[in-house]
């Protein structure tokens, strides 16, 4: 069972942000008196940084304990660690190793400094996942593209098709840089909480095409993912502003 999209709206980017981080915040409080760790899936692009930077402005995150929080990415562009395009190098800049998580559970998509290809770095994150993520994830983040796609699961793109894996490498992304990682729908399906984070007017047909109830995530890809408890759609007024 899966829940339908909820839609929330914000007046802009900013208290967008501000509040997601405090839903987030308490989310992860929530987790962690479930379970001993809460597990994390963080989205790059503008909203991926954007609630970082909140989270740690948050004066409620101290109530979380960080070192028990296991950090994903649902995506990472194929380049080398610390490069300004991967996702983890936006959000580390946003704040993210500043909340005092254990660097043991930040997992990281390899670049081609320490893997071979995306399909050996698609193949590691896997067999990672397997060891420490089996379980379902609480929160999983996505910043959606003006085209639709989510994580790096774009229109139209082979690797959407792809079944029986976790994560797969993606070639000639319509989006630069062209080589990427990322996981897959039926990774996605094993989150409680699912978020979309979209802030813009140039983002406003997207959302609109991603919720309506006929459109197939193969055209839409920010149709695709829901969580098993929540499939959340934060937004602010001008992304919203196409919605019916
Ligand atoms: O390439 C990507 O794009 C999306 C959205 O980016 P935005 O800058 O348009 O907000 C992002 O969520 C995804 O993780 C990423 O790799």
């Amino acid at each position: 069972m899966t829940a339908g999209p909820r839609v929330v709206v914000h007046p802009g980017k900013q208290a967008l942000a501000d509040a997601a981080a405090a839903r987030f915040v308490t989310a992860l409080v929530d987790a962690q008196t479930r379970n001993p760790e809460a597990q994390v899936a963080l989205t790059g692009g503008s909203m991926g940084s954007a609630i970082i930077a909140s989270v740690l402005a948050t004066p409620g995150r101290t109530a979380v304990d960080w070192s028990r929080v296991r950090v994903w990415w649902g995506d990472e562009r194929y380049l080398p660690a610390g490069d300004p395009d991967r996702n983890d190098t936006q959000n580390d800049a946003a704040g993210l190793s500043d909340l005092g998580l254990d660097p043991a559970k930040v997992h990281r998509v390899a670049g081609p400094d320490t893997s071979d290809s995306a399909e050996a770095s698609a193949e590691a994150y896997a067999r990672t996942i397997r060891e420490h993520g089996q379980k379902a994830w609480d929160v999983v983040l996505f910043g959606v593209g003006p085209d639709g796609h989510v994580a790096s699961l774009f229109p139209h793109h082979p690797a959407q098709r792809l079944t029986d894996a976790i994560a797969v490498a993606v070639h000639d992304s319509p989006k630069p840089p062209p080589d990427r990682v990322s996981l897959t729908f039926e990774c996605f399906e094993r989150s409680h909480e699912v978020w979309f984070l979209v802030s813009g007017a140039d983002k406003a047909e997207a959302v609109a095409a991603a919720l309506h109830p006929d459109t197939d995530r193969w055209d839409v890809p920010a149709a695709g993912p829901r969580g098993g408890d929540a499939t959340l759609w934060l937004v602010d007024a001008d992304a919203a502003s196409n919605v019916g």
